[in-house]
């Protein structure tokens, strides 16, 4: 029977788990192979979020590509760091399957292919960047891997390169020191234009869009903006009037582009748009190449539509030598520089190396481009609770009958906080991996739980219980039902009908409160053995002198019962798993109807 995970989604050995469906029985284990290491259960208790290694099994990190020292030298202390650059792709599937981490720039394609060749190893792909559509963010989501960017590092010099090609090309620079080099002097020849007045939009009032603007209105500029999603008030702070696409494009002198790549940006300048513009626009572009068909801004080039146009982005970097759009003469072109200053790329650097390492040790990150970023106040306040939560899916599941198949489960939050000041993703997603992950093949944790329920076409629905009271905890109880299924013990089904445990966070520590209709109380530690019976004296005895028996020690027992006497259940906490001889045995005493071993 495959090993079950606790609390961390970095289980290497993928191979090493049955694929069972959600009609499968299953057992669990109290050892855990991580990065190749055996850890007791208990030491992967604390960070539950991500990933967590020992201290003695440092994770690798592969660096794709030139990253600063400050970055390598964050990698470093945590972690071996491999600096491989310029791999094929080949080569980097090959690689990749002994990596944990993965550290690119734009010039990497981080392909379906890769997450396929990593086995479950690799867990964040890091891009040293804004730009993430180099990455398959389905792929990483698919797979259970984050993605961080470093957003914000590079957007001063973005900008400033975008300022200094907008100024280069009004002035024909590039183009007139070509000419002086090669021994002319035309001063007629390279007149350019003036900004001070002229009209520039903006496409893409983000970061650098807005320190773009910024500066273009310091150079006398009248500076319009498009982005269908900014605020007007944000425009407004800087003096900038938000547009619409089409009132952009007709009304400008200048159009700089800052949106990012995406099916809705893809080509938006193209022979339709470039019609709308007025005649002799000139076009700056350090977004990204694929934003602009290349061939249609050749032709409106040729046509004088667009007087000139300096480029820093390319749908293919390198661009063809051949490129009739770099060779064209009213083009100023650079290599892709927009984020390289020395500045930015230290920035850079250490912006993604913070947020891998973080990652790696388990935290969440604030830079998470396919998770949810879930503030760190928020997560230490969470923390107990999502323990419980993954334990609650864990005993849920196991509650369930071979034969029945698990569509449907509810969660309910009891809480004293306003719905708005309750953030349950993590919490759902653990209940998620608490349920999934001791029956299949897949990690889960926050990046991949939604979509491998939806793929399970398991349902999930949530709903909160406002509780009178002090909204000191966030968190009051977590119950999770599972409706439409049999139990292999009957006890658990509650008087709706439903698989229902509760469970409570009692000084720091996740209990089981209730189980079917019967309240007990047990602490979420080791396992869990539940028996039902007509409520009589000596049964603890019973039941604890066959564990005392083989030495499994005993942590904590409950008894819920609906009167004295009548029909209870007893909930027995045990710090080893008892053999199938001892559980027989316990099945044996005269007076218990059912009983069920429940592994954490
Ligand atoms: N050349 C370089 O080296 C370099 C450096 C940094 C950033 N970039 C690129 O610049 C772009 C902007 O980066 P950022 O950090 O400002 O990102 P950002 O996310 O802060 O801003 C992007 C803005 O584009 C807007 N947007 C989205 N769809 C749009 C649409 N259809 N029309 C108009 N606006 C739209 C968004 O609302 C957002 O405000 C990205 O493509 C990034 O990859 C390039
Ligand atoms: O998106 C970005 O951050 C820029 O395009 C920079 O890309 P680079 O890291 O390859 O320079």
């Amino acid at each position: 029977m495959a090993a079950s995970a606790s609390s961390t989604m970095l289980l290497s050995s993928k191979s090493s788990r049955a694929s069972l469906s959600w009609k499968n029985q299953f057992a669990s284990t109290s050892v855990f192979r991580v990065s190749g290491v055996t850890l007791p259960r208990r030491s992967l208790r604390q960070c539950p979020w991500f990933i967590v290694f020992s201290m003695d099994a440092k994770p690798t990190v592969l660096v794709a590509e030139k990253l600063g020292e400050a970055g390598l030298k964050l990698l470093k202390e945590f972690a071996n760091v491999d600096c491989s650059y310029n791999l094929s792709p080949e080569e980097l599937c090959t690689k990749i399957s002994l990596c944990d981490a993965l550290v690119v720039r734009s010039g990497t394609k981080v392909t379906r292919e890769i997450f396929e060749s990593s086995g479950g190893r690799l867990k964040v792909v890091g891009r040293a960047g804004v730009g993430i559509d180099n990455v398959d963010l389905a792929a990483a989501t698919e797979h259970g891997c984050l993605v961080v960017n470093a957003p914000t590092a590079n957007t001063v010099a973005a900008a400033e390169h975008g300022i200094a090609l907008l100024t280069a090309m009004a002035r024909n620079v590039a183009q007139a020191d070509a000419s002086v080099k090669a021994g002319k002097w035309l001063r007629n020849k390279y007149v350019g234009v003036s900004l001070v007045g002229k009209t520039l939009a903006v496409m893409g009032f983000g970061k650098v869009g807005s320190e773009v603007a910024r500066r273009a209105k310091g150079l006398g500029m009248h500076v319009i903006a498009h982005d269908p999603y900014a605020p007007a008030d944000r425009a407004r702070a800087i003096g900038v009037q938000l547009v619409s696409f089409d009132e952009a494009l007709a009304s400008a002198d200048f159009i700089s582009l800052h949106m990012p790549l995406t099916p809705a940006t893809k080509q938006i300048l193209n022979d339709e748009t470039f019609a709308k513009m007025k005649k002799g626009v000139r076009i700056v572009n350090v977004a990204r190449g694929g934003v602009i068909d290349e061939e249609a801004l050749v032709r409106a080039l040729d046509a004088g539509i667009v007087a000139q146009a300096a480029l820093d982005v390319f749908t293919v970097e390198p661009p063809p030598k051949d490129s009739k759009l770099i060779q064209h003469e009213n083009v100023t072109a650079t290599p892709h520089l927009g984020a390289s200053t020395t500045e930015a790329q230290e920035g850079v650097a250490i912006e993604v190396a913070e947020a891998v390492v973080g990652a790696l040790k388990g935290e969440l990150s604030a830079t998470a481009v396919n998770a949810p970023m879930v503030p760190a106040e928020v997560l230490l306040e969470l923390k107990p609770f999502v323990v419980l939560a993954e334990k609650l899916g864990r005993l849920a599941v196991q509650l369930v009958a071979g034969g029945s198949g698990v569509k449907s489960v509810k969660v309910t939050y009891g809480s004293a906080r306003a719905p708005d000041d309750l953030d349950t993703r993590l919490l759902r997603a653990m209940i998620t991996k608490g349920m999934i992950e001791p029956i299949s093949s897949v990690f889960i944790n926050l990046v991949n739980a939604d979509f491998t329920a939806k793929q399970r076409g398991l349902q999930i629905s949530e709903e909160r219980l406002l509780l009178d009271g002090s909204p000191e905890s966030p968190v009051e109880f977590i119950q999770v039902q599972i409706a439409n299924v049999e139990s292999k013990f009957a006890s658990a089904i509650s008087d709706s009908g439903e698989i229902r445990v509760e469970g409570r966070v009692k000084d720091g520590v996740p209990h089981l409160t209730k189980v079917g209709s019967f309240e007990v109380d047990v602490s979420l530690e080791g396992s869990i053995i539940l028996c039902s019976q007509v409520d009589q004296p000596g049964m603890i005895g019973k039941v604890g002198s066959v564990l005392g028996e083989e030495n499994v020690n005993v942590s904590f027992m409950s008894v819920g019962r609906v009167a004295p006497r009548k029909q209870a259940v007893m909930a027995i906490g045990v710090d080893e798993q008892p053999s199938k001889e001892s559980l027989k045995r316990i099945g044996e005493i005269p007076a218990i109807q059912e009983f069920v071993y429940l592994g954490l």
